[in-house]
């Protein structure tokens, strides 16, 4: 098996006094595209979160490259490659497309016309509206942006929190695609997604976490061919 990208392993940690993880642990390869359903409220956007350093850990850890990098900030995570995408508020919407762009390689100065061309390709529509206001996007649009923006900063592995959230199931399809040509250009993909059966049809690993800690850990087909998962999660 290929060296591990990203590891957390038995995460434990919560809001203030409550736990929200219980043990947790996720992990994935170079090249792979991971992906974390489950219920509501199970934990899957606190897992997000831990694993990119927005949540301090009770206990547990977590590895990026062999590097233990628990007690890293998001900040010092996204210099070591991890770009993260939340589920809402990823984008300025006052600014223009070209700018939100521009504002995540904020920390970069060579090569960001030759990144920014690379996501025009990957998300030619956001090419043709470069000038407009991001807000003033259809949704799917808006997070080609917040995706696009993420990509600035030249990831190895992208975290995307429900991307597909409140979009029509078109244009889910759509996002999906894209997802994975990002992933086949070498970018490791790790996503929250509530669309589990759709997730689960493009994931070469997949965690379903209930709690706050892991139930299942599979390839998507696997899980998508568990009778147990089908029943529980994915509705038959
Ligand atoms: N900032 C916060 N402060 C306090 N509690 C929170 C916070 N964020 C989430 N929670 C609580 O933590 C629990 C897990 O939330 P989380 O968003 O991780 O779940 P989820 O599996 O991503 O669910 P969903 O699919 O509904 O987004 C929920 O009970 C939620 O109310």
């Amino acid at each position: 098996m290929t060296a591990p990208l990203l590891v957390g392993d038995q995460m434990t940690g919560g809001y203030g006094h409550t736990t929200i993880l219980n043990g947790c642990s996720i992990a994935l390869a170079q090249g792979e595209i991971a992906v974390i359903v489950g219920p509501n409220g199970a934990g899957k956007s606190t897992a997000m979160k831990a694993l990119f350093g927005m949540l301090t850990l009770r206990s547990g850890s977590v590895h990026f490259e062999g590097e233990d990098i628990t007690s890293l900030s998001p900040e010092e995570r996204v210099s070591c490659g991890m770009a993260f995408v939340p589920q809402t508020q990823n984008i300025f919407t006052t600014m223009s497309v070209e700018e939100n762009l521009e504002m995540g390689a904020y920390r970069r100065r060579e090569g960001l016309g030759e990144t920014m061309s690379q996501i025009f390709s990957l998300f030619p529509v956001l090419k043709e509206k470069r000038s407009q206001k991001a807000g003033e996007l259809s949704g799917g649009q808006r997070q080609q942006v917040a995706v696009g923006r993420a990509l600035m900063t030249r990831p190895k592995l992208l975290m995307l929190d429900e991307p597909t959230a409140g979009v029509s199931p078109i244009v889910m399809d759509e996002l999906f695609d894209r997802i994975i040509e990002v992933a086949r250009s070498g970018i490791s993909i790790l996503m929250v997604e509530q669309n589990a059966r759709q997730a689960l049809m493009i994931a070469d690993k997949a965690y379903v976490l209930v709690q706050g800690a892991n139930r299942y850990t599979d390839t998507g087909q696997a899980l998508l061919a568990d009778p147990e998962v089908r029943k529980t999660f994915l509705g038959g």
